[in-house]
């Protein structure tokens, strides 16, 4: 099943573009004596205002004909009282995991995604390929796109959104601040205008990040614990999304779930991450960088192995209570809540490389840095007993047994050849 590309079908939106054409116009054009053409070029440019200013769905749809009846047939629902999801970032690490689970036990998925360049697109457009397998349909579009988001609901109905579209990575944030608030501030919001919009509106479950605990030093971290010290932007814009939904919620009636992840790993991973750039420098024989804190303490994390991710996702779609509003309009109190989705057993970086150093049978080549203050905190620790006593989330894999399984899928990925393996 093919994906359609938004950015390909929609006309240009650029105001100054269709400025300059009718003002150009407007010069060559003066001279003449003929009233009747300067009208003619008056109205052109009008419908040309017009269709600039409109990069409608429309337009998107009647370009490519079967893109509205792959969408429909994605967001088929195979079981009995089974959910038909818009998956936001389906092309993306958990995104893609989370559909294909969905899609496994009948749920309808459609998948979203604009398969953006932070990291090699030929991995996503992989996991596109994988979903396409599975007659998993992923729209090429960005949530920032009220009008194509509009017409996706009212195509499909969508009972659930499970939003994962985002500008992830901690440290990225200080090189690009702007693309965090584009995706986690702007993006977040387009998307809850739209299922507050939609009728019926959607239950959301939506990715939040462990780094809201940002320099919380009570461990292991509960959800009722501080969040106002972000260490970095990334931070700042998950906890700002938490305190974004929750005017939706309180608003509009919208049933919000948000998912605190604590450093997600696994196949099909994100090649910024730590375990996955370890893996292929150690693979090349080149130097890793492994940071420590202070007084030279080792930086540890509560790596959380996919699989029990996605069980959390699931689990939390399927508590999750029906919205209370319809068409924008709320009609009582609405579900909110925010859950850890945690391992509960921290792992030190030295130690997280170990255990590559022995699943590769190669040892890393260690260049050992004080951290630097780019946004990392030194710890993290997740109390997963909310999630836990709401729908029994258990994880289960332990990061010896996680990593052996990433590196089988990394060696049959990627090979011993390391050519396609770039960042
Ligand atoms: O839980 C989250 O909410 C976040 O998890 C993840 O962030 P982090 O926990 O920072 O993972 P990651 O980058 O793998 O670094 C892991 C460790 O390796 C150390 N690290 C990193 C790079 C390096 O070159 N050297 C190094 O020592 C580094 O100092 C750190 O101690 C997601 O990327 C993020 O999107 C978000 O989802």
């Amino acid at each position: 099943m093919p994906s359609m590309s938004a950015g390909e079908l929609f006309l240009p939106s650029t105001p100054g573009k269709f400025k300059d054409k009718s003002h150009r116009h407007f010069h060559r054009c003066s001279s003449s004596t003929s009233t009747f053409f300067l009208w003619a070029l008056f109205l052109l440019a009008l419908t040309a205002a017009y269709l600039t200013f409109q990069p409608s769905a429309t337009n998107y749809f009647t370009t490519a004909p079967h893109w509205e009846t792959h969408l429909r047939s994605s967001a088929h629902i195979h079981r009995p009282n089974g959910f038909s999801v818009l998956v936001t970032g389906a092309a993306g690490f958990v995104g893609s995991h989370v559909s294909l689970a969905l899609k496994k036990r009948g749920d309808g998925v459609v998948g979203l995604d604009n398969f953006n360049h932070y990291y090699d697109p030929a991995l996503k457009s992989a996991r596109k390929h994988l979903l396409s397998s599975h007659h998993i349909f992923i729209v090429d579009g960005d949530i920032n796109n009220a009008k194509l988001l509009a017409k996706l609901f009212d195509i499909a109905k969508f009972t659930h959104v499970m939003h994962l579209a985002a500008q992830a990575g901690v440290r990225y944030a200080m090189e690009n601040p702007h693309s965090y608030i584009h995706s986690n501030i702007a993006g977040l919001v387009t998307l809850l205008e739209a299922s507050k919009s939609a009728n019926p509106q959607p239950s959301v479950v939506w990715a939040s990040s462990s780094s809201v605990y940002g320099l919380n030093e009570k461990a292991p971290f509960s959800e009722s614990d501080r969040t106002d010290k972000p260490a970095s932007l990334y931070a700042a814009t998950k906890k700002a999304g938490e305190e974004i939904t929750h005017t939706y919620n309180h608003i509009y009636g919208l049933s919000i779930t948000g998912l605190r992840f604590f450093t997600v790993y696994g196949p099909w991973g994100r090649p910024d991450m730590a375990y996955f750039s370890f893996t292929r420098n150690i693979l090349q024989g080149k130097p890793i960088t492994v940071y420590r804190g202070k007084n030279h303490a080792d930086l540890a994390r509560d790596f959380t192995y996919i699989d029990d991710v996605v069980k959390g996702c699931i689990g939390s779609l399927d508590t999750a209570k029906k919205s209370t509003g319809s068409g924008g309009k709320k009609r009582g109190p609405a579900q909110f809540r925010i859950f850890n989705l945690g391992n509960t057993s921290p792992v030190t970086v030295p130690m997280m490389v170990g255990i590559l150093e022995k699943h590769l049978k190669i040892k890393a080549k260690k260049n050992v840095l004080d951290m630097p203050g780019n946004g990392d905190v030194p710890f993290t620790h997740a109390n997963i007993s909310y999630a836990h006593n709401e729908f029994g989330y258990n994880p289960t894999t332990d990061l010896q047994t996680g990593l052996k399984k990433f590196v089988k899928w990394y060696l049959s990925y990627y090979g011993y050849n390391h050519a396609k393996s770039g960042n």
